[in-house]
């Protein structure tokens, strides 16, 4: 039996970079689609800014293993929404998932297949746990860049379809300097 070789890594708590791990850039240009306000996406989409950074630890796509990745979700708004990641269900739905909060505040957005929708607050120690079958997306609610660490089963894989097309039934907006979570208007069962 060959055996893997264990791996620990100090997280910088400051700017969410893992030493050695596998970076990916998600820009607004990546998330055509997913935002409300077509004119105000449009307009940044001008400077095409950076919404978020993952910096991804992952094993082979197999039962038992695990994965771990930081994310650094920029602060920022398109209209009145606040970004946030793509979101998605597990491709292996029952899969679940942990994610902690390191720095900045935000939250998490959680759905089930039928649209049933809960939010989370999260700050630095908070952790969420994502059951299987909920789709999950973080949203950045501060000014700050908000970190977290996700821990995810290697074989559970992203679905991101239905997400990007019909979005979450639930918006979290700004409006009169406060957090809202909202019905998506465009929602459709
Ligand atoms: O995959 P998304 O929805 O773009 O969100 C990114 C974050 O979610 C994960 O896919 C884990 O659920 C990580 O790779 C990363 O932390
Ligand atoms: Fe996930």
């Amino acid at each position: 039996m060959e055996y893997k070789l264990p791996i620990g890594v100090n997280i910088d708590l400051e700017t969410g970079v893992i030493p050695g791990a596998k970076k990916l850039v998600r820009r607004l240009s990546n998330l055509k689609g997913y935002f409300q306000d077509e004119d105000a996406y449009n307009e940044l989409l001008k400077e095409d800014p950076v919404v978020y950074e993952v910096y991804a630890v992952e094993q082979e796509e197999k039962d038992g293993d695990l994965n771990f990745a930081t994310t650094v979700l920029y602060p920022g708004k398109v209209g009145k929404e606040f970004f946030f990641t793509k979101g998605h269900f597990h491709a292996k739905a029952d899969r679940a998932e942990i994610y902690y909060g390191i720095k900045g505040k935000g939250g998490m957005l959680l759905q089930t297949p039928e649209g049933k929708a809960e939010w989370i607050p999260m700050g630095p120690g908070t952790v969420v746990y994502v059951p299987p079958y909920w789709a999950h997306r973080t949203v950045n609610t501060s000014d700050e860049p908000f970190i977290f660490l996700a821990i995810y089963p290697a074989d559970a894989g992203h679905d991101y379809g239905s997400i990007a097309e019909k979005g979450f039934s639930k918006l979290v907006i700004e409006e009169n300097g406060e957090v809202k979570v909202i019905d998506n208007p465009r929602w459709k069962e």
